[in-house]
């Protein structure tokens, strides 16, 4: 995912959901009393659902605002679009790397992430790091990213067909790794827990958002599939195509009269929801020896 302007223009469903879900879990974000919160949002894209959507949450003296994102080019368009606002950047980061940057260690008060964890395989390490970012004082997250989504299923297919198969070796790389899970909120919550998270709440949502139109599907499409800039610029079409064929085969399209531009195509997916706190080292220590004593008494 590389093509900031291309993602900014068709990312309605991205930009949806992450307003529903902050409408409905701003008010449990735990913001500082004096006002000056630091927040890091990982995986930030083109950044106009931090700007748009995060930033307006922030109180006016909020101390800084970093937006990242493993790609430099999603990177480069970001500060340049968001570059009059103060206290606040654009850098790049890949949030399942084995070490962190020492400066970004133990400086936020908040981590959010938006549609980005389903791209990261190692999800133990990434919620390390998001661990790790937050302040030693306590800070919270708040993390929504994809469980399950058809599109997967429709790689799955594409990456069986010989006129494909080249671009798509690596297509596991690219599956949200709970998409086959079947307890994928109580798999989160565990690792989670694992992290060192002491409050935690984990919801997935079953949700379905219907595209209306061949065009606007194949638009969204070419936002985020990773195999089409692996191909030349000709074939695309008929990769699109293809990918819109599968989609019939799995019944997703409905029932409408009239021209192919009015046909709709439903989408059922799962959406992970976690919301998790970090507890003061000293609180932590206290906690996990609490814990730990209790086993050893044998209390449940
Ligand atoms: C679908 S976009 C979401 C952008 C934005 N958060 C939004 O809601 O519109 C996913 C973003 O995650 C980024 N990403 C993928 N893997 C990542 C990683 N390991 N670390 C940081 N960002 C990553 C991609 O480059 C892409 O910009
Ligand atoms: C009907 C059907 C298969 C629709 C696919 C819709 C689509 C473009 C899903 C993308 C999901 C995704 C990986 C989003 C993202 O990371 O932003």
């Amino acid at each position: 995912m590389n093509q900031a302007s291309l993602y900014q223009r068709a990312n309605q469903v991205q930009r949806h959901d992450a307003k529903l879900i902050l409408d409905e879990y701003s008010s449990r974000l735990q913001w500082r009393s004096d006002g000056q919160d630091s927040l890091l949002d990982v995986g930030s894209g083109s950044g106009n659902v931090l700007m748009d959507f995060v930033y307006p949450l922030l109180p006016k003296s909020y101390e800084q605002l970093v937006g990242t994102d493993i790609s430099s080019k999603m990177v480069g368009y970001a500060n340049n679009c968001y570059r009059r606002y103060e206290r606040t950047q654009f850098q790049v980061l890949d949030i399942g790397c084995d070490r962190l940057p020492e400066q970004l260690k133990g400086r936020f008060d908040h981590v959010t992430s938006f549609y980005c964890l389903h791209w990261v395989q190692n999800l133990r390490v990434a919620l390390n790091n998001i661990y790790d970012l937050l302040r030693n004082e306590g800070g919270d997250c708040l993390l929504v990213f994809l469980a399950s989504n058809p599109v997967y299923e429709v790689y799955k297919v594409l990456h069986t067909n010989a006129k494909w198969a080249a671009y798509m070796q690596d297509v596991e790389q690219f599956i949200s790794p709970l998409h086959t899970s079947s307890k994928p909120a109580e798999q989160f919550k565990q690792l989670l827990n694992e992290a060192g998270f002491h409050y935690k709440n984990v919801e997935v949502r079953s949700e379905v958002f219907v595209y209306e139109g061949v065009r606007t599907l194949k638009d969204n499409v070419k936002a985020i599939c990773p195999f089409l800039e692996r191909m030349p610029a000709d074939l695309h079409e008929e990769f699109l195509d293809d990918f819109v064929d599968v989609v019939v085969s799995m019944n997703l399209k409905q029932q409408t009269d009239g021209d192919q531009q009015q046909q709709r195509f439903a989408s059922p997916y799962k959406l992970v929801v976690a919301y998790a706190r970090k507890s003061s080292t000293l609180l932590g220590n206290v906690l996990s020896e609490m814990s730990s004593t209790k086993s050893l008494k044998g209390v449940s």
